[in-house]
């Protein structure tokens, strides 16, 4: 893997929606700046330096106040470029890591310390090389009480997830909704399926995000996701927070305009409650608590 790629737009529009004061992006990533924070050998993807200046000046160009920075899988186990992130934010952003589950409880402190609240274990196969559950069941009971547990795996092995799931000590976050087919309408199969597994814990919880990745086919405007997906969050408003995903990792085929991604928002969530808890209140309760 040699050629670097860019994944985000140059010239993202201004939303005509205005997010709330104190909005959260809370599913971003950063990436490198690859001479102080370099890629790891294992990265399926080597993208072009996406690095903290470049978040926040989306940030304030989308309206937004605070950004959760999720560890991507192209810096592997090292957390440095999220910690870095977090670091020059000046307390505008927290994070969530990717550790090696034999990682010291000294560490974990270490994460805490720099403003990490979760983890997050990944299942997708083009991204990571394998998925230990038995390890990550191990290290999922180290972490602090008040930390979460981001999942993120596709709708078709949704089934062999959930004993997993089930057996997760901590409150669980699944990112994009475990990317069902969204052409299927609101009570299709891989919804319904989704409801389920939300039905069986009372803390599981949900990003309603990435129109671009679950919606790639009909493209912009993403008409199918909204229509599946505003039920969802109706439903289950006080379990779900929302995020830009930018730099939009894999995605360097069919680029989003970051700004129409934000106009999503009040397609899925039209009422200004339901929009103060999916931006504000929610992801307030995992990433800043002690501030409610
Ligand atoms: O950004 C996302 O959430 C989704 C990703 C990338 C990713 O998860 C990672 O690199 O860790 C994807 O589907 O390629």
């Amino acid at each position: 893997m040699s050629e670097r790629i860019t994944s985000w737009h140059g010239n993202p529009s201004k939303p005509t929606y205005t997010p709330p004061p104190g909005a959260i992006d809370a599913h971003c990533h950063v990436f490198g700046p690859m001479a102080e924070f370099p890629f790891s050998p294992k990265a399926k993807y080597l993208p072009e330096d996406a690095g903290p200046d470049k978040l926040f000046a989306l940030r304030d160009h989308l309206g937004f106040s605070r950004n959760v920075i999720v560890q991507a899988s192209c810096h592997g186990t090292n957390n440095a470029a999220t910690l870095n992130g977090i670091a020059v934010s000046g307390g505008k952003a927290r994070g969530v890591a990717v550790v090696d589950p034999a990682i010291s409880d000294e560490e974990i402190a270490a994460l805490h310390e720099g403003g990490m609240r979760g983890i997050r274990f990944n299942f997708l196969k083009r991204l990571v090389d394998d998925a230990p559950k038995d390890k990550f069941l191990e290290v999922a009971h180290r972490l602090p009480k008040d930390w979460h547990i981001v999942i993120y795996f596709e709708a078709d092995i949704l089934e062999e997830m959930r004993p997993f799931i089930a057996a997760l000590p901590r409150l669980v976050v699944v990112d994009h909704m475990g990317r069902p087919d969204v052409t299927q309408g609101p009570d299709g199969a891989d919804m319904k399926a989704f409801r389920e597994l939300l039905d069986s814990r009372p803390d599981i919880w949900f990003k309603p995000t990435c129109p671009d990745r679950l919606d790639m086919a009909a493209g912009d405007p993403w008409d199918n996701f909204a229509r599946a997906v505003a039920p969802l969050v109706a439903d289950y408003s006080d379990r779900c927070i929302w995020g830009t995903d930018w730099p939009h990792p894999n995605m360097e085929k069919a680029i989003p305009d970051d700004g129409h991604i934000v106009d999503m928002i009040p397609r899925i969530a039209p009422t200004a409650e339901l929009q103060q808890k999916l931006l504000v209140t929610n992801p307030m309760r995992l990433y800043w608590p002690e501030e409610l």
